[in-house]
């Protein structure tokens, strides 16, 4: 199991998003666009939902990295930091 904090995440992301899209998820997505990605952040908060209603707790704990995951190549796609996040917290 691969380890990082929601910020290691963040980071590599914001490196990756100008790689070559064949080579990266993020890079592709963010290529693809706000839409695209807006479409995965409402597929991916679904499956939470239902792994929540249906599924066990590692099950949902998945989907929720999931979401985190496509919730943060939207902040890079759209230029919107952490602190940018933060500041409503
Ligand atoms: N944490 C993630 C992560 N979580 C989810 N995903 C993507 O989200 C998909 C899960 O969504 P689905 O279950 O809907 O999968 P799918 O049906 O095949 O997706 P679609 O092709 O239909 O959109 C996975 O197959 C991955 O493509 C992620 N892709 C990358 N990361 C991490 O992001 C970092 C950069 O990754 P790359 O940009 O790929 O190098 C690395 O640390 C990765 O571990």
């Amino acid at each position: 199991m691969s380890k990082k904090t929601f910020e290691e995440l963040f980071g590599e992301l914001q490196q990756k998003a100008t790689g070559d899209p064949a080579a990266s998820r993020t890079a592709e997505l963010v290529g693809l666009g706000v839409h695209a990605i807006g479409k995965k952040v409402v597929e991916e908060a679904a499956e939470v939902w239902m792994a929540a209603e249906y599924e066990g707790a590692d099950r949902t704990a998945e989907e929720i990295s999931q979401l985190l995951y496509h919730l943060q190549v939207m902040m890079v796609a759209r230029g919107i930091s952490l602190d940018d996040v933060y500041a409503h917290l």
